[in-house]
Protein backbone atom coordinates (compact mmCIF):
# COMPACT_ATOMS: atom_id res chain seq x y z
CA UNK A 1 0.00 0.00 0.00
CA UNK A 2 1.10 3.72 -0.87
CA UNK A 3 2.54 5.45 2.01
CA UNK A 4 1.26 8.85 2.38
CA UNK A 5 3.18 12.43 1.97
CA UNK A 6 2.73 14.53 5.10
CA UNK A 7 3.58 18.18 3.21
CA UNK A 8 4.80 21.10 6.02
CA UNK A 9 4.13 24.41 5.61
CA UNK A 10 4.38 27.50 7.49
CA UNK A 11 6.25 30.85 7.76
CA UNK A 12 10.18 31.26 7.90
CA UNK A 13 11.23 30.23 11.03
CA UNK A 14 8.29 28.82 12.53
CA UNK A 15 9.93 25.94 13.39
CA UNK A 16 9.79 23.36 9.98
CA UNK A 17 12.82 21.94 10.00
CA UNK A 18 13.14 22.09 13.95
CA UNK A 19 10.05 19.64 14.32
CA UNK A 20 11.56 17.64 11.30
CA UNK A 21 14.69 16.78 13.01
CA UNK A 22 12.65 16.22 16.06
CA UNK A 23 10.53 13.96 14.56
CA UNK A 24 13.19 12.14 12.10
CA UNK A 25 13.73 9.27 14.50
CA UNK A 26 10.69 8.15 16.25
CA UNK A 27 9.16 8.39 12.52
CA UNK A 28 11.72 6.44 11.82
CA UNK A 29 10.65 4.22 14.14
CA UNK A 30 6.92 3.58 13.16
CA UNK A 31 8.12 2.88 9.57
CA UNK A 32 8.36 6.93 7.74
CA UNK A 33 10.69 9.16 6.58
CA UNK A 34 11.93 12.42 6.56
CA UNK A 35 13.29 14.02 3.05
CA UNK A 36 16.32 15.89 3.01
CA UNK A 37 15.92 19.29 0.56
CA UNK A 38 18.40 20.07 -1.97
CA UNK A 39 18.87 23.46 -1.45
CA UNK A 40 20.97 26.44 -3.31
CA UNK A 41 22.67 27.77 -0.64
CA UNK A 42 26.18 27.40 1.12
CA UNK A 43 26.68 24.21 2.80
CA UNK A 44 27.15 25.96 6.20
CA UNK A 45 23.74 27.56 6.59
CA UNK A 46 22.04 24.69 4.36
CA UNK A 47 22.99 22.53 7.90
CA UNK A 48 23.06 18.33 8.28
CA UNK A 49 19.22 17.89 7.42
CA UNK A 50 19.76 19.78 3.51
CA UNK A 51 22.30 19.15 0.57
CA UNK A 52 24.00 22.23 -0.57
CA UNK A 53 24.26 22.11 -4.02
CA UNK A 54 25.48 25.51 -6.72
CA UNK A 55 22.99 27.45 -9.13
CA UNK A 56 24.17 25.05 -12.10
CA UNK A 57 24.58 21.87 -10.16
CA UNK A 58 20.83 22.15 -8.92
CA UNK A 59 19.85 23.03 -13.12
CA UNK A 60 21.65 20.00 -13.84
CA UNK A 61 19.22 17.82 -11.01
CA UNK A 62 16.29 18.85 -12.55
CA UNK A 63 17.17 18.57 -16.01
CA UNK A 64 18.22 15.08 -14.92
CA UNK A 65 14.82 14.13 -13.27
CA UNK A 66 16.14 14.33 -9.66
CA UNK A 67 13.11 16.01 -8.00
CA UNK A 68 9.82 15.03 -7.10
CA UNK A 69 9.13 18.84 -6.27
CA UNK A 70 11.22 21.47 -6.94
CA UNK A 71 10.22 25.36 -6.55
CA UNK A 72 11.76 28.72 -6.17
CA UNK A 73 11.42 31.03 -3.35
CA UNK A 74 13.78 33.63 -0.75
CA UNK A 75 15.85 33.94 -3.66
CA UNK A 76 16.92 30.05 -3.87
CA UNK A 77 16.03 26.69 -5.48
CA UNK A 78 14.53 23.95 -3.63
CA UNK A 79 14.25 20.44 -4.68
CA UNK A 80 12.80 17.20 -3.11
CA UNK A 81 14.67 14.02 -4.39
CA UNK A 82 12.68 11.79 -5.92
CA UNK A 83 13.38 9.19 -3.69
CA UNK A 84 10.63 10.22 -2.25
CA UNK A 85 8.03 8.22 -4.59
CA UNK A 86 10.17 5.65 -3.96
CA UNK A 87 9.35 5.27 -0.17
CA UNK A 88 5.90 6.37 -0.36
CA UNK A 89 5.52 3.42 -3.33
CA UNK A 90 7.10 0.98 -0.95
CA UNK A 91 4.48 2.32 2.06
CA UNK A 92 6.29 4.97 4.46
CA UNK A 93 4.86 7.86 5.29
CA UNK A 94 7.13 10.82 4.06
CA UNK A 95 7.56 13.77 5.64
CA UNK A 96 8.90 16.69 3.70
CA UNK A 97 9.35 20.98 4.81
CA UNK A 98 7.14 22.63 1.70
CA UNK A 99 6.74 25.76 0.39
CA UNK A 100 3.08 27.63 1.11
CA UNK A 101 3.20 29.48 -2.42
CA UNK A 102 3.97 25.49 -3.99
CA UNK A 103 0.70 23.93 -2.50
CA UNK A 104 -1.04 23.84 -5.35
CA UNK A 105 1.60 21.55 -7.75
CA UNK A 106 2.27 19.68 -4.45
CA UNK A 107 -1.00 18.59 -4.33
CA UNK A 108 -1.51 18.09 -8.66
CA UNK A 109 0.88 15.75 -7.82
CA UNK A 110 0.13 13.91 -4.79
CA UNK A 111 -3.79 14.32 -3.87
CA UNK A 112 -3.84 12.70 -1.19
CA UNK A 113 -0.84 14.39 0.61
CA UNK A 114 -1.84 15.97 4.17
CA UNK A 115 -0.94 19.68 4.60
CA UNK A 116 -0.01 20.65 8.04
CA UNK A 117 0.74 24.38 8.79
CA UNK A 118 3.14 25.62 11.44
CA UNK A 119 1.69 28.78 13.49
CA UNK A 120 3.51 30.86 15.65
CA UNK A 121 3.07 34.25 17.26
CA UNK A 122 4.40 36.93 15.05
CA UNK A 123 6.64 38.16 17.42
CA UNK A 124 8.18 34.78 18.35
CA UNK A 125 8.44 34.46 14.84
CA UNK A 126 10.63 38.02 14.39
CA UNK A 127 12.45 36.90 17.17
CA UNK A 128 13.89 33.23 16.41
CA UNK A 129 14.24 34.38 13.10
CA UNK A 130 16.49 37.44 14.58
CA UNK A 131 18.15 34.86 16.98
CA UNK A 132 18.97 31.98 14.28
CA UNK A 133 20.95 34.84 12.19
CA UNK A 134 20.60 32.88 9.00
CA UNK A 135 20.16 35.88 6.99
CA UNK A 136 20.67 38.84 6.79
CA UNK A 137 18.46 41.42 8.35
CA UNK A 138 17.27 43.06 4.96
CA UNK A 139 16.42 39.13 4.25
CA UNK A 140 14.84 38.45 7.64
CA UNK A 141 12.34 41.74 6.92
CA UNK A 142 11.78 40.54 3.42
CA UNK A 143 10.51 36.62 4.67
CA UNK A 144 8.35 38.55 7.32
CA UNK A 145 6.70 40.70 4.93
CA UNK A 146 6.20 37.03 2.65
CA UNK A 147 5.44 35.40 5.90
CA UNK A 148 2.51 38.13 6.27
CA UNK A 149 1.09 37.58 3.00
CA UNK A 150 0.83 34.06 3.58
CA UNK A 151 -0.51 33.83 7.07
CA UNK A 152 -3.09 36.04 6.11
CA UNK A 153 -4.66 34.28 3.07
CA UNK A 154 -4.05 31.01 3.79
CA UNK A 155 -6.12 31.17 7.26
CA UNK A 156 -8.78 33.43 5.31
CA UNK A 157 -9.05 30.78 2.59
CA UNK A 158 -10.40 28.33 6.01
CA UNK A 159 -8.85 25.42 3.96
CA UNK A 160 -10.60 22.13 6.26
CA UNK A 161 -8.03 19.77 4.67
CA UNK A 162 -5.33 22.54 6.12
CA UNK A 163 -4.32 21.11 9.58
CA UNK A 164 -2.97 23.81 11.87
CA UNK A 165 -0.35 23.08 14.31
CA UNK A 166 1.02 25.57 16.72
CA UNK A 167 4.71 25.78 17.17
CA UNK A 168 4.77 28.95 19.89
CA UNK A 169 5.39 26.28 22.73
CA UNK A 170 7.65 24.28 23.57
CA UNK A 171 9.33 21.77 20.55
CA UNK A 172 8.71 18.62 22.56
CA UNK A 173 4.74 19.58 22.53
CA UNK A 174 4.48 20.39 19.18
CA UNK A 175 6.21 16.89 18.33
CA UNK A 176 3.57 15.18 20.22
CA UNK A 177 0.82 17.15 18.26
CA UNK A 178 2.26 16.29 15.05
CA UNK A 179 2.34 12.86 16.19
CA UNK A 180 -1.49 13.13 16.93
CA UNK A 181 -2.31 14.87 13.58
CA UNK A 182 -0.63 12.34 11.53
CA UNK A 183 -1.86 9.21 13.60
CA UNK A 184 1.13 7.47 14.87
N1 LIG B 1 9.21 25.37 19.60
C1 LIG B 1 10.32 26.13 19.53
N2 LIG B 1 10.73 26.81 20.62
C2 LIG B 1 11.82 27.61 20.57
N3 LIG B 1 12.59 27.79 19.48
C3 LIG B 1 12.22 27.14 18.36
C4 LIG B 1 11.08 26.28 18.32
N4 LIG B 1 10.97 25.77 17.08
C5 LIG B 1 11.99 26.29 16.36
N5 LIG B 1 12.75 27.12 17.12
C6 LIG B 1 13.92 27.91 16.71
O1 LIG B 1 13.44 28.87 15.77
C7 LIG B 1 14.39 29.04 14.70
C8 LIG B 1 13.70 28.74 13.38
O2 LIG B 1 13.40 27.36 13.29
P1 LIG B 1 13.59 26.53 11.97
O3 LIG B 1 14.88 26.87 11.32
O4 LIG B 1 13.32 25.12 12.31
O5 LIG B 1 12.38 27.15 11.12
P2 LIG B 1 11.87 26.82 9.66
O6 LIG B 1 10.40 26.90 9.68
O7 LIG B 1 12.49 25.56 9.16
O8 LIG B 1 12.43 28.04 8.87
P3 LIG B 1 12.81 28.14 7.33
O9 LIG B 1 11.57 27.88 6.54
O10 LIG B 1 13.30 29.55 7.21
O11 LIG B 1 13.90 27.13 7.09
C9 LIG B 1 15.56 28.13 15.00
O12 LIG B 1 16.60 28.88 15.57
C10 LIG B 1 14.99 27.11 15.98
O13 LIG B 1 15.95 26.63 16.87
O1 LIG C 1 7.47 30.94 1.71
P1 LIG C 1 7.10 29.57 1.20
O2 LIG C 1 6.64 29.52 -0.23
O3 LIG C 1 6.17 28.84 2.13
O4 LIG C 1 8.42 28.69 1.29
C1 LIG C 1 9.63 29.11 0.83
C2 LIG C 1 10.76 28.17 1.18
O5 LIG C 1 11.52 28.81 2.19
C3 LIG C 1 11.61 28.00 3.33
O6 LIG C 1 12.86 27.40 3.36
P2 LIG C 1 14.18 28.10 3.97
O7 LIG C 1 13.73 29.09 5.00
O8 LIG C 1 14.89 28.81 2.87
O9 LIG C 1 14.96 26.97 4.53
C4 LIG C 1 10.52 26.99 3.20
O10 LIG C 1 10.85 25.81 3.84
C5 LIG C 1 10.31 26.82 1.72
O11 LIG C 1 11.09 25.82 1.13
Amino acid sequence: MAGRLIYLIGPSGSGKDSLLDAAREPLAERGGRVARRVITRSAEAAGEAAQAVSAEQFATMQAQGAFAMSWQANGLCYGIPRLVDDWLAAGADVLVNGSRAYLPQARARYPDLQVILLTVDPAVLRERLLVRGRETLPQIEERLARNAEFTTSMLAADDPSLSLLDNSGPLRKSLEKLFRLIGK
